[in-house]
């Protein structure tokens, strides 16, 4: 059953506009103008989540969301959208028990995560939360099938980007209760990798006190990660070519073939093919262990997901801080995603971490986050041409001369350019303006 969601906003357009977008993702959305309205059928109907404007005609959101808690033990997570002067309204909500606020202008998208990543609605499809991107969604998608069979699987992508993380995904789907057993090949020399993969014999070099069993060995059953397999030396490949063939090992210092029975997950951050044409990697390696390649792209290509990720990870560090609940400021939240993250999800969630421990309050500024303001880099890495910068920097001035006119009025300085609320805000994001 879709996930019931209470909307109380009075603003006719801006109401109609998130019941269509919620609804069009799936939601169950009841939509109410006035906060008595709201108050009464929340008594009646159990929602999974409230999405709320702090200022109604009748009662407030914040009277509305105090009088909900007084009179009932659970209720729902709240989110509040706010305009800039009730910002110390919202922070006060939090401290009470709000689980977020959106200040305006804000974008559809990053409300439709927030309500997904508070509802955990990703996990509810597959079992797993790989993301809310289209990319992320397509891979979690093929997961159920690709572990309905027993094929070796490639994962691509940069480091950071959860290789790891879906490759369990996969793993978990497949043989929950068996083991998993990950290797890194590119982290051990060429010995000790012979000795960790095959395992060995009592008494096969000095040092082998006792037998030990490889992880092709452990793995049986289950699963085996070759994490970093281009990083394998040319002589290593062809011994674990002939395993996979096999399906036997010998330990080293052994003669007897064991049998071994595992599915292979293999990732990379390397170009295989290239690393094949320059005759770096077995080409009978590789088709063993492409026959189903996943690429997972970096964090900058997907950037539905950084928003997402970062409120999953704030959740986590504020359970792990006493329950003292971390959120984004919302020049924040668009510093995350102007940023390149060329450590992908490792980074942002090193950034994150490191924020909540350094930070005074519990809302993360951009300082908190980013060592080094993040303004620099972005500028270094999306250098604009000089025409275009110069176009962007007058539409810039001119936007921010027509909301001064009218008073950060969104839709009546829309009208006044000539174009669409929605348009207005997306040029607001995309130019970088906000009302601090
Ligand atoms: N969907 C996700 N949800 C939460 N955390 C994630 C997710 N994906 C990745 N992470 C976290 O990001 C970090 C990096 O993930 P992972 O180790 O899977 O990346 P990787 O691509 O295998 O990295 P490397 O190439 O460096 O081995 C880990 O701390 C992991 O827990």
């Amino acid at each position: 059953m879709s996930k019931q969601i209470c909307l109380i906003e009075d603003d006719e357009i801006m109401g109609e506009t998130l019941l269509v977008r919620l609804t069009l993702e799936g939601f169950s959305c009841d939509w109410y103008q006035r906060g008595q309205e709201a108050l009464a059928a929340l008594k009646d109907k159990n929602y999974n989540l409230v999405i709320s404007d702090i200022r109604l005609p009748d009662i407030s959101g914040d009277t509305l969301f105090r009088q909900l808690r007084e009179a009932h033990a659970a209720i729902p997570p709240f989110i509040f959208i706010t305009g800039f002067s009730d910002i110390e309204t919202a922070v006060e909500l939090l401290k009470l028990g709000a689980q977020d606020y959106l200040t305006k202008p804000f974008d559809l998208d990053a409300l439709v995560e927030k309500a997904r990543a508070i509802l955990g609605e990703a996990e509810a499809e597959t079992g797993v939360s790989l993301g809310v991107s289209p990319a992320m969604r397509h891979i979690e998608a093929m997961l159920p099938k690709l572990a309905a069979g027993n094929t070796s699987v490639l994962i691509t992508g940069e480091s950071g980007v959860g290789k790891e993380r879906v490759a369990l995904a996969l793993h978990r789907l497949a043989h929950e209760n068996r083991p998993f057993v990950a290797v890194n090949c590119g982290a051990l020399t060429e010995t000790l990798l012979e000795a960790e993969l095959f395992g060995y014999e009592k008494g096969a070099f000095t040092g082998a006190q006792r037998t030990k069993k490889g992880v092709f060995e452990q793995a049986d059953g289950g699963t085996l990660f070759l994490d970093e397999i281009g990083d394998m030396p040319l002589s290593m490949q062809i011994k674990v070519l002939r395993s996979i063939q096999e399906r036997t090992i010998v330990r080293v210092g052994g003669e007897t073939a064991i049998p071994v029975n595992f599915r292979l997950i293999c990732a990379t951050h390397r170009d295989l093919k290239a690393m094949v044409e320059a005759g770096e990697f077995r080409e009978d390696l590789y088709y063993r262990v492409t026959v189903i390649s996943l690429r997972i792209p970096p964090l900058r290509e997907r950037k539905e997901d950084i928003l997402w990720m970062a409120h999953r990870f704030l959740a986590d560090l504020s359970a792990q801080h006493d329950g003292e609940i971390f959120v984004l400021q919302p020049s924040t939240e668009r510093a995350l995603l102007d940023y390149r993250w060329p450590g992908n999800i490792r980074e942002l969630k090193h950034a994150l971490e490191r924020a909540c421990v350094l930070t005074e309050g519990r809302a993360l500024s951009p300082d908190a986050v980013f060592e080094r303001p993040a303004r620099s880099e972005i500028a270094a890495s999306n250098k604009l041409s000089a025409l275009d910068d110069y176009l962007a920097e007058s539409e810039r001035k001119y936007i921010l001369d027509a909301l001064e006119k009218h008073n950060w009025q969104i839709q009546i300085c829309a009208a006044a350019l000539g174009i669409s609320r929605k348009n207005l805000w997306q040029k607001m994001r995309r130019l970088n303006i906000s009302r601090e």
